[in-house]
């Protein structure tokens, strides 16, 4: 597509370019022809002036059509790839990248890079067509005069080149501080209830006019910028057209130029400063569209710190699911000087349920997280079955591990949906499927009371439903992972542990006491290990400090404490 319009582009300009020298021909008719073949050449020069309008336009009209579509097209596909690289990432990328600036290199900046590729590429191909057709024609119409106008150009082409660079630079500026604008307001609006709660609206609102004034800032620079260089290249414009009129009348005295001659040239030379007046605002919206694209290209290039699909693949019936932490150590990405573990090592047999515990802190859920293989430890190694996990293939290890967190996140979506997403491939999961695992996860009940029963839908994060709902959710999302394996779908909750390996990060007792060994984490590593009864009995143990310690201890706590 973009070549036929390449095709249109020659066309048109071509086209369009040879009117002015008819135009000078029509001219000379009216000057020089005796009143008998007047009429008839004047009517022939006319009608085929009409011709050359009517098909240069149409022409024009194909190619901006073509260009416009093929934009588009280039959009789509840098927005599609940007967004495949972007969901590759490790999650540690997302620790030091914010969420706004992201969207907005996927909205804002596609967009000028997409316009800078075909619209503004097109339009500045067509000067540099024009240009030089309109140059060519010059030489042919009037060489002397043609050299003469040439001489000024050099000079102003040096002047654009300076400026392209340092309206480069201001574009990416522009575009980073608008992004900053657009992270923070994409951070207050989703978290809306928490900027409602400590009215924070009116400073908020203050906030993003700072940002937005920045950015207003940038383009003013900008503007003056532009409106510096069209001024410029207008006045050469003028002072060119102007010697023209005085080399051509000089000419024209000598009887070396006629009159159509002279104004088919003026026209050429008008056309050529039309043509290179357009050629800088392509360029200057080419080095936008660069600083925009040198972004983009960047995120759509980064390579992931870890694959995401490469590596060892378990056979099912190899798989027992034997957990165990060596020596680790670790620290996140970003605070490196703070480690979370040092050589922290724990081992969970498979098939069984660990609960762990510790302070606030601790490193609990970063457990989880190495798990996961959401960040790779600094030393030592997490291993599954005996297996290093940095050696197996990462979608694997994460599709066998079902996860279900304290505040699970749901998506925008149906209760039927967010259920299936737990399933490997979500369009095999059946109505049934669906219904059953609410059922096991005890969510069938209050899903049955909504008016849309499993068609509602839970709004962003699942803020529309309360806190338990949402878990219930998760923990049925949880059981889609399995709706294949028909004989794990039991009545009870509990079930969901049944021939898995459990890792509970645990603050009530009741699921302590239930679990086959406790972990308790302190100071960076497993500080006590082994069944409660036996925890609790270690008077100096942190395991029994940390449930004195629990505010509200309920009345089977009490109990246990007393022993
Ligand atoms: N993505 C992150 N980047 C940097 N530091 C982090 C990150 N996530 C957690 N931390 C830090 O790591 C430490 C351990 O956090 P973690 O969430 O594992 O603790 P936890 O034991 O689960 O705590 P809690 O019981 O309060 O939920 C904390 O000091 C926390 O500030």
């Amino acid at each position: 597509m973009g070549l036929s319009a390449v095709g249109f582009l020659v066309v048109s300009s071509a086209v369009t370019m040879s009117a002015p020298f008819f135009l000078g021909q029509v001219i000379d008719t009216i000057y020089t022809s005796s009143s008998a073949d007047f009429s008839s050449s004047l009517t022939s020069l006319c009608i085929m002036l009409a011709g050359i309008f009517l098909c240069g336009g149409a022409a024009n009209a194909v190619r901006v059509y073509l260009m416009q579509v093929s934009g588009q097209q280039i959009v789509r596909n840098l927005r599609e790839s940007l967004f495949s690289s972007i969901l590759r990432q490790e999650v540690g990328f997302f620790d030091k990248t914010r969420t706004g600036e992201l969207i907005n290199r996927l909205s804002a900046d596609t967009a000028l890079v997409g316009h800078a590729l075909t619209d503004n590429l097109s339009d500045g191909l067509r000067s540099v067509a024009q240009a030089a057709a309109g140059v060519s024609m010059m030489f042919y119409v009037s060489p002397s005069l043609a050299t003469f106008v040439l001489m000024i150009v050099p000079p102003m082409a040096g002047l654009a080149v300076i400026y392209g660079r340092y309206l480069r630079s201001i574009s990416k500026r522009t575009q980073d501080s608008l992004a900053q604008a657009t992270q923070l307001a994409e951070e207050r609006i989703s978290n809306l209830r928490t900027v409602r709660a400590f009215g924070k609206e009116l400073s908020e609102v203050q906030k993003y006019a700072g940002k937005v004034d920045h950015v207003l800032h940038l383009a003013k620079k900008e503007a003056v910028l532009r409106a510096g260089f069209f001024g410029a290249s207008g006045l050469s414009g003028n002072i060119i057209v102007l010697s023209v009129l005085y080399k051509g009348g000089l000419l024209m005295a000598s009887e070396h130029m006629t009159v159509g001659e002279l104004t088919s040239f003026l026209m050429y030379a008008f056309w050529v400063g039309i043509s290179i007046a357009g050629f800088s605002s392509f360029y200057s919206e080419l080095m936008k569209g660069f600083g925009a694209g040198t972004r983009l290209w960047e995120l759509v290039e980064r390579k992931p710190e870890f694959p995401l699909n490469e590596g060892l693949v378990l056979k099912p019936e190899h798989l027992k699911g034997a957990l165990e932490f060596h020596n680790v150590s670790f620290a996140y990405p970003t605070r490196k000087d703070a480690p979370i573990f040092e050589d922290l090592s724990l081992s969970v047999p498979a098939g069984s349920v660990m609960a762990v515990v510790g302070p606030s802190g601790s490193g609990k859920s970063t457990l989880v997280s190495l798990l996961l293989r959401l960040y790779d430890p600094d030393s030592g190694m997490v291993t599954v079955d005996g297996h290093d996990i940095r050696d197996l293939n990462p979608y694997w290890l994460r599709s066998h591990i079902g996860t279900v967190s304290q505040e699970p996140v749901l998506f925008s979506c149906s209760i039927a949906e967010n259920i299936a997403y737990g399933a490997t491939d979500p369009s095999r999961v059946t109505p049934q499927d669906i219904i059953r695992a609410a059922q096991i996860a005890n969510a069938h009940g209050f899903i049955r009371g909504f008016p849309q029963g499993f068609d509602t839908v839970v709004g962003e994060k699942g803020v529309l439903l309360s806190g338990g709902q949402k878990q219930r959710i998760a923990i049925a999302r949880a059981f889609a992972l399995d709706a294949e394996n028909e004989f794990l779908v039991q009545e009870a909750l509990d079930r969901l542990m049944e021939g898995r390996t459990v890792l509970i990060i645990a603050h009530r007792l009741s699921t302590i006491q239930s679990a086959d060994a406790v972990a308790v984490l302190d100071q960076r590593r497993v500080v006590e290990c082994g069944r409660h009864a036996q925890l609790l009995a270690n008077q100096d143990g942190l395991f029994r400090k940390l449930m004195e310690k629990q505010a509200f201890p309920q009345s089977e706590q009490r109990e246990a404490l007393s022993k």
